[in-house]
């Protein structure tokens, strides 16, 4: 199993890489990553097991957090509605995304980032995404809200961009133009 051991830490190399795209169908080994990545974020959610193994909870990791520079990301995560999105998905994409940008009013944090560095995170409010499930179905989903925030934080990681590199310096918590606030 994923622990605390196998997040690499702001600072790898392996984090500001471009990472690569898998071969479809996914090879046996892509899949057991994946695999392992969902099951991280599921027992980082699981108190006891959390608790148990000193996992930090998250709700979403990408393959390079994981020192695995491949296109691959797993989502769990419970919406502002309480319904629960669960994604574990190769070479994921965004193909379409609204003007209109949000933003998680308690700033962002990231596994791989040990300290808190508030600030706004400008992201897209509205985004269409595509790519490949664990059993090498192609899927287009469109996401919203903290969905759409996980989705591009996760897609970041895999372009080598870590979420405070949005963030406006010059004034962090300068409130996103036009940005529609989502609660966590
Ligand atoms: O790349 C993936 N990561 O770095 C794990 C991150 C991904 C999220 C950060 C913002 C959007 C995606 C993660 O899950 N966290 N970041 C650090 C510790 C807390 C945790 C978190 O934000 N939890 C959360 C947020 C909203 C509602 C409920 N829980
Ligand atoms: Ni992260």
């Amino acid at each position: 199993m994923i622990t605390m051991e196998d997040i690499i830490r702001d600072g790898h190399p392996t984090l500001r890489e471009i990472a690569k795209e898998v071969p479809t169908p996914p090879l046996e080994e892509d899949k057991q990553i994946l695999a392992s990545m969902m099951e991280y974020i599921k027992n980082s959610q699981d108190p006891e097991i959390a608790k148990k193994y000193g996992l930090r909870s998250g709700i979403g990791l990408a393959a390079p957090q994981i020192n695995v520079a491949k296109r691959m990301i797993a989502i769990h995560v419970h919406d502002e509605k309480g319904v629960l999105h669960s994604y574990a998905l190769f070479n994921p994409k965004i193909v379409s995304h609204s003007v209109e940008k949000s933003y998680l009013t308690s700033g962002e944090g990231c596994l791989s980032v040990d300290e808190a560095i508030p600030g706004y995170v400008p992201r897209y409010a509205r985004i269409t995404v595509k790519g490949i499930t664990l059993d090498g179905n192609e899927v287009k989903l469109r996401a919203k809200g903290l969905l759409a925030i996980v989705f591009q934080h996760e897609i970041d990681h895999l372009n080598g961009v870590m979420f405070y590199d949005h963030i406006d310096q010059q004034n962090p918590l300068k409130p996103i133009e036009n940005g529609l606030p989502i609660e966590r």
